[in-house]
């Protein structure tokens, strides 16, 4: 290719739409033609084709002078744009938009006299956009000192007569523009895009994206070098930036790519534009004319030679999937041709169509508008065979959103199409069909249109990003929630760095005042900035339209560091919409047995996780230790836990004489008390505990089968005040004093113990037994220290030394890093890579 070849630089709509946009065009034309050969391919400004077509309708319906104000409207727009480049032309430049404009004047009102706009009508009125655009620009061009030319693309473009459908005669067209490329060095050619002419002159246009087709067949015409498409954009992305805000522009794809992209329904290319460009190795740019020194994306032969390169993810949406199946031996039927060659037929357009292995059944995917056609054409077809009832109803499932990966490394790797659908499932996304092309640069499925936006965020970030993102929609900021936002703001960078999981903080909510930002909120005096939200009666609060909003974010993610009741039915919204929970919250777990069982399975219906462990023990590896032997096959005969943190800490200071009240006071400043320490002291809390893993052995057992002796009665003033008991508590102090004195004499520590016994099932005799207990020297839970929690497993396996699992069991840091733990399960276990 010569180094004087020409470049070809194409302006759309909105390029031109405005002053200040016109502006930078020019300037943009002046400085590339100083640097070689230049054509410009320019569409009409604004919204001038929606008008043009609203003034043909409204002249078809005899409405002339309404057509004729629209025609006024374009006329303006045009006006005030040149006008405010060129000022002191202005009068000169509204004369020129009047004259290009009269004939369409004319031809409006013979439209209006007949009442009908034929084909060739509609196209030379849909013409008149381009004509003035191109016009104007050559002449601000000029005037700026780029000299310009306007080139009537009538005369260079050829097509055939299917006015409204014309094919373009590139062999012709390549003869004109060769003839007429030889005058274009000295001043730039400006010439209109999307309207082309017969050979006879007959004006045609191009359809869809037809400007770029302009541009494609100039290019390959006058053998240019590359065409440039300015935008509003910075170049082609990598998922649609209004679904992923973190989609970026890609930098460099092959041809193959983007003709890939471009059939899957990516809207700033078109295969038409595509395949000239292609046969003649010309390479596409898209740029940013607002940002003109961003390089954008380049389409060429070569493409990127970085094997890392970004995976595209397109959608074409509004669309059904359409499922034949047929009853009989296949071989008998040729189903998918009868199917592909009736739809054809019917001129439906099929995006997708993927065969079962024996031909027996076919799924296609087609425009949503055209199903009753593809419907009446499909069963006109298969008529014989339904009457014989061969064939099953046909199915039809809308609407439907197909979901493309175009990549050309893709065919280079293993596992692709595993690792789309396992994010996909990880999310609930239930893939209706797929596909995978031979040329192995794309694979697609079906999805329902309801989770668009979820599917590409999640393929988006799963082929994409470096990091997996998590969206955490945090409940509670008190001692547990407080730690965990603590813990985010020192771990959060380190997440992302060494493990490659970015967890963002997207809502954050108390008992009467929530915050919520898709973005992510940043966590600096992020709990100062939730005190200052106008608080309002929870009661009367929902919190299910955040849920809602939650749902639409990578991997989401509710945690609930509440003591609150009732939340179970925020869980099962949770889950419903795809969202995982985490939960240092008993209350959810000890519900009756079949609430439980019921949320449960509304989890796993919804193949979401639900993660408790540190309702057992703070972040001790109680449940993960338990389920691991129960998975493993292994027998539990015997649980013996002290379960309580605050409990062991409370029996320790008494053992070293500091009075009862003094101690729960001190229990409740560290942060291992509950909300309401009437719930440790009471005994209740334990109870809890000791169900939730009693149930994790399959009992069905509820919080009413618990045997349970208190530590300190919370009767007989249940109805008193958190601070009034605790005040109460004074009148215990000398009781307990001796009670713990009476232990000491007698070489046992008092301990609030917890026993499982799955033997006594069925016996009469209590599975759960909680109550204070004195401890001989040497048992398990006399040297604990501090808030130091145990559980014992018996077990077949483990009967001589039982597995013990002993610790910190209760404080905000210890339980929010158990939280922490549970929500990067999660995270890693989605990652899939
Ligand atoms: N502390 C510990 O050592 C351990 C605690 N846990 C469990 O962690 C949970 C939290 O305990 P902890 O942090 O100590 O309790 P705190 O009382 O310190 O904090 C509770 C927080 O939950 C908020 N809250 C209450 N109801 C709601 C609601 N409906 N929606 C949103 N937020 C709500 C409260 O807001 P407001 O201030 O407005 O009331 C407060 O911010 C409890 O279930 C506890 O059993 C588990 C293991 C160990
Ligand atoms: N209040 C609880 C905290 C952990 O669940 C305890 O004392 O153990």
């Amino acid at each position: 290719m010569s180094s004087t070849a020409f470049q070809v630089m194409k302006f759309g709509g909105s390029s031109v739409g405005s002053p200040r946009r016109l502006r930078q065009v020019v300037e943009l034309i002046g400085r590339h033609a100083k640097q070689g050969p230049l054509a410009v391919v320019v569409s009409a400004m604004g919204d001038t084709t929606d008008w043009l077509l609203e003034a043909a309708a409204l002249a078809t319906a005899g409405e002339l002078d309404t057509a004729l104000t629209v025609v006024a409207r374009i006329a303006h727009l045009a006006k005030t744009n040149a006008a405010a480049l060129l000022p002191e032309q202005s009068a000169a430049l509204a004369a020129r938009v009047d004259t290009l404009l009269a004939p369409l004047q004319q031809l409006l009102q013979g439209i209006s006299l007949t009442r009908e706009c034929s084909p060739p009508s509609k196209e030379r009125v849909l013409s008149f956009g381009e004509r003035v655009s191109a016009t104007l620009l050559a002449e601000l061009l000029t005037a700026a000192g780029t000299p310009a030319t306007f080139q009537d693309a009538t005369k260079l473009l050829v097509t055939d007569d299917r006015f409204g459908a014309a094919r373009v005669d590139v062999a012709r067209t390549r003869e004109r523009l060769q003839a007429a490329v030889g005058g274009w060095r000295a001043s730039v050619p400006v010439i209109p895009g999307f309207i082309a002419a017969t050979a006879d002159g007959r004006v045609t246009t191009l359809g869809r994206n037809g400007s770029d087709y302009t541009a494609a067949l100039v290019a390959q015409g006058i053998d240019a070098k590359e065409v440039t498409v300015w935008t509003d954009v910075l170049g082609l992305h990598t998922a649609d930036p209004d679904i992923v805000s973190d989609a970026y522009p890609v930098a460099h794809l092959t041809h193959a790519e983007g003709l890939e992209l471009a059939a899957v329904g990516v809207r700033m290319l078109h295969p038409r534009t595509m395949i000239p460009l292609i046969e003649s190795g010309i390479s596409l740019r898209i740029r940013n004319t607002m940002h003109p020194d961003h390089p954008g994306t380049l389409i060429d032969a070569i493409g990127s030679r970085d094997g890392q390169r970004p995976t595209c993810i397109a959608t074409r949406e509004d669309l059904a999937l359409l499922g034949i199946e047929v009853r009989k031996l296949a071989d008998q039927f040729q189903l998918g041709e009868r199917v592909l060659a009736a739809l054809r037929e019917a001129q439906v357009t099929v995006w997708l169509s993927t065969q079962s292995a024996n031909g027996q059944s076919i799924a296609v995917v087609v425009p949503r508008p055209d199903v009753a056609r593809a419907q009446a054409s499909l069963e006109r077809e298969l008529s014989q065979e339904q009457t014989r009832n061969e064939v099953e109803p046909l199915a039809i499932r809308q609407p439907v959103t197909l979901l493309t990966l175009v990549a050309e490394a893709m065919g280079h790797g293993v596992n692709v199409a595993g690792r789309f659908f396992s994010a996909l499932g990880a999310v609930g996304v239930n893939v209706r069909a797929s596909a995978q092309g031979a040329s192995s640069r794309s694979i697609s499925c079906v999805v329902d249109a309801a989770d668009t936006a979820i599917a590409v965020r999640t393929t988006h970030a799963a082929f994409n990003l470096a990091h997996q993102q998590v969206s955490l929609f945090l409940l509670g900021r008190g001692t547990v929630g407080g730690q965990v936002l603590a813990q985010l703001r020192s771990q959060q960078a380190l997440l992302k760095e060494k493990h490659g999981i970015a967890l963002r903080v997207v809502g954050l909510a108390d008992s009467r005042r929530a915050l919520f930002d898709p973005a992510g909120l940043p966590l600096d005096g992020l709990e100062e900035r939730l005190a200052r939200v106008e608080p309002v009666d929870p009661e009367k609060r929902t919190l299910v339209p955040l849920l809602d909003e939650l749902r639409r974010l990578p991997v989401p993610i509710l945690v609930d560091c509440t003591a609150a009741s009732g939340l179970e039915s925020l869980y099962t919204a949770a889950f419903q919409r795809g969202i995982h929970v985490v939960g240092a919250n008993k209350k959810p777990l000890a519900l009756p047995w079949n609430d439980r069982e019921a949320l449960l399975g509304e989890a796993r219906r919804h193949h979401v996780a639900y993660h408790y462990e540190t309702t057992v023990a703070s972040s001790l590896p109680v449940i993960d230790t338990l389920a691991n032997l129960v998975r493993t096959g292994d027998t539990v005969r015997l649980i013996t836990a002290s379960l309580s943190g605050s409990l062991g800490f409370i029996c320790n200071e008494l053992a070293a004489g500091v009075p009862l009240s003094a101690a729960v006071h001190a229990a409740r400043e560290r942060g291992y008390t509950e909300p309401d320490p009437r719930e440790d002291l009471s005994g209740t809390d334990v109870a809890r505990k000791a169900l939730i893993l009693a149930r994790e052995l399959g009992l069905p057992l509820s919080l009413s089968d618990v045997a349970l002796e208190p530590f300190v009665p919370a009767e007989p003033r249940p109805d008193t005040s958190v601070e009034s008991f605790l005040q109460g508590l004074k009148a215990l102090d000398a009781a307990y004093a001796e009670r713990v004195a009476r232990c000491r004499q007698s070489g046992t520590v008092l301990r609030y113990l917890a026993r499982i016994d799955p033997s006594k099932v069925g016996t009469g005799t209590p599975v759960i037994r909680v109550g204070p207990v004195p401890v001989e020297v040497g048992h398990a839970a006399a040297d604990l220290r501090g808030s130091e929690s145990f559980v014992s497993f018996t077990t077949t396996r483990h009967s001589d030394y039982p597995l013990t699992v002993r610790g910190a069991g209760a404080g905000g840091a210890v339980t929010a890093s158990g939280v922490l733990a549970d929500i990067l399960r999660i995270s890693q276990t989605l990652r899939g890579r």
